[in-house]
C-alpha cells in the first residue's frame, strides 16, 4: 500500500513551512488570490520554498489564473503542481498543463454526488482531481472556508485518476474521512490555523499525526 500523501495549504512563513516539512507532508500548498488571507506574492514564494528538498511537492493554488500570473508564478522554478480552483474548463486545464509543463490539479466543488460524477470531464486534462466542499453562492473564497461535505458521496465511487480530499478537514476528523473515503492524499487549510492565514505549528503536527496514525 502506498504512503498516504498529505498537503498543508496555505501557507506563508519559514515557521510554519518548516512545521511541514518536519511533520512530514508530503505537499505544500501556496495561495496565490489576492482576496485570501494566505496570499503571498512570487517573490515569498521563491523565499518559502528554497529550504525545501525536492521530493516535497510545492503547489500553487489559483483562481481562473491568466497566463500573465502563470508565467510569473512559474519562472520563479519554485513549483511542481499548479492548484486551480476557479471555474477553469477542461480544456483551460488541458492548455495550463501543456503550456507550463506542470502538474496540473483541479479542484472539484462538491456538494452532491453529480458534481462528482461531473468531475469525469477533467478525467485526460488534470494529473490529479481535489474534491472539496463548495463553498455558498457569494462567498469571499472558492476554498479554504473550513467547509465538509459528504464524504459519504465518494464511497464506491470509480475514481479512473489520482485524487485528493478537501474541506472542513481537521485534527479530530481527518482519520474518519480517510476511512470513509479511502482517500490516497489528504489536504487542509483552516483546520490547522489560530485564525484565518495564520497557520498553527502545533496544530499541523496534530494533523500530520492524525491523518497518518
Ligand atoms: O485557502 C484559500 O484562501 C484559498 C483561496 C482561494 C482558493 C482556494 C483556497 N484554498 C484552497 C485549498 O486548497 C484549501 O486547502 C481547501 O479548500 C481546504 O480548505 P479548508 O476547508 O479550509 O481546509
Amino acid at each position: 500500500m502506498s504512503r498516504l500523501a498529505i498537503k498543508i495549504c496555505g501557507l506563508s512563513t519559514p515557521e510554519t513551512v518548516g512545521a511541514a516539512m518536519r511533520a512530514d507532508a508530503t505537499h505544500l500548498g501556496f495561495v496565490h488570490f489576492p482576496k485570501s488571507p494566505r496570499h503571498i506574492e512570487a517573490d515569498q514564494l521563491r523565499a518559502l520554498t528554497a529550504p525545501v528538498p525536492s521530493h516535497i511537492h510545492r503547489v500553487a493554488v489559483l483562481v481562473d489564473p491568466t497566463d500573465e500570473v502563470l508565467t510569473e508564478l512559474t519562472a520563479t522554478d519554485a513549483l511542481t503542481a499548479l492548484q486551480l480552483h476557479g471555474k477553469e474548463t477542461p480544456e483551460r486545464v488541458a492548455i495550463i498543463r501543456q503550456r507550463f509543463g506542470l502538474s496540473v490539479w483541479k479542484a472539484i466543488p462538491v456538494k452532491t454526488r453529480a458534481d462528482i460524477d461531473a468531475a469525469r470531464a477533467y478525467a485526460g486534462a488534470a494529473d490529479l482531481l481535489l474534491f472539496d466542499a463548495k463553498t455558498p453562492d457569494g462567498a469571499a473564497l472558492p476554498g479554504g472556508m473550513g467547509l465538509r461535505f459528504d464524504w459519504t458521496l465518494l464511497r464506491g465511487v470509480p475514481i479512473s485518476v489520482p485524487w485528493g480530499l478537501s474541506g472542513g478537514l481537521g485534527i479530530d476528523n481527518v482519520a474518519e474521512a480517510i476511512r470513509i473515503t479511502g482517500a490516497p492524499l489528504v489536504d487542509v487549510s483552516s483546520g490547522v490555523e489560530n485564525a484565518p492565514g495564520i497557520k498553527s505549528v502545533d496544530k499541523i503536527m496534530a494533523f500530520c499525526n492524525a491523518a497518518s496514525s
